[in-house]
């Protein structure tokens, strides 16, 4: 079930991850799929998002700056990557703190077969009908991410990951709980929607969905824990995480990985 290796496939099979998501993270994202051996590519316009999905080795739809013609743009691209059986991953940017959001992230949701959701404990609070406060991007208030991904996971039937101090995956066998990272990704804009194209990429090397979700998070977030030895200030961390993701490897990831949770969903 923690199959780092897949740390190395990524390398040697340089997926091609195709992404439409907003215009803060798009430097950050593509960068940070470069340092672990991926191929980034952004497109959004209706005209060749098909195209450029049906090509590609996984998908990224994330809603951060959303406009309508955005979502046209994303449900064509999700559902020609169905079609070719690409993995499909939503980061749910934002969602709730606006009716648009809401409204967009359930239409992609209808129309889309994800293969996973990655948000933070308010975005999944949204998506899985609890009632919690978002009014930026950010999560705020005590939410139990257990509780919320189980329940994300029952109402949409699509392996879901909360992400915070602990990150939590839950798909429809399995719970775990991971206690990698630093307070220092909270500090950089971006460092959710990275982690969603990591998974993305994951999953398009892995044999089964867990698998992926599991290695690329506790990969990322050990990588964002290397960086934090060498750094204080968060303008020098996003540079030093750029650098971990590429140079982390197995070896680092076993001595450090913390699984505190893991259980049957
Ligand atoms: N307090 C924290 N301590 C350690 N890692 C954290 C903390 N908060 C968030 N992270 C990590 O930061 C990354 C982004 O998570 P999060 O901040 O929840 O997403 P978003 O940026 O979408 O709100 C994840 O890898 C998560 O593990
Ligand atoms: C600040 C901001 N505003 C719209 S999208 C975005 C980036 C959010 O990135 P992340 O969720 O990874 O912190
Ligand atoms: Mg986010």
């Amino acid at each position: 079930m923690n199959n780092l290796t897949l740390i190395q496939a990524v390398k040697d099979q340089k997926p091609l991850v195709h992404n439409i998501t907003n215009q803060v993270v798009m430097n950050f994202s593509a960068n940070g799929l470069y340092a672990i051996g991926a191929q980034p590519v952004m497109a959004h316009a209706r005209e060749e998002v098909v195209e450029m999905a049906s090509n590609a080795n996984a998908l990224v739809l994330n809603i951060g700056t959303l406009t309508g013609e955005l979502v046209d743009s994303m449900i064509l691209a999700g559902q020609a990557a169905n079609k070719k059986g690409t993995p499909v991953v939503l980061d749910p940017v934002g969602v709730g703190a606006t009716h648009f959001r809401t409204e967009a992230a359930k239409r992609i949701i209808d129309t889309v077969q994800l293969t996973a959701i990655r948000g933070n404990a308010g975005e999944i609070s949204q998506l899985a009908g609890i009632d919690a406060e978002v009014r930026g991007v950010d999560a705020t208030g005590e939410i139990d991410r257990i509780e919320v991904a189980k329940k994300a996971q029952r109402e949409l039937d699509i392996p879901i990951i909360v992400t915070g101090e602990t990150d939590v995956i839950v798909t429809e066998e399995k719970c775990l709980e991971l206690n990698n990272g630093t307070p220092l990704m909270t500090q950089v804009t971006g460092t959710g929607c990275l982690l969603t194209a990591v998974v993305a990429a994951f999953l398009s090397v892995s044999e089964t969905t867990l698998d992926g979700l599991v290695a690329a998070v506790s990969f990322y977030t050990i990588a964002a824990e290397v960086a934090a030895q060498t750094v204080t200030s968060p303008g020098s961390f996003q540079v030093a995480f750029l650098d971990a993701l590429s140079e982390v490897g197995i070896d680092d990831c076993q001595k450090r990985l913390q699984i505190i949770r893991e259980e049957r969903s």
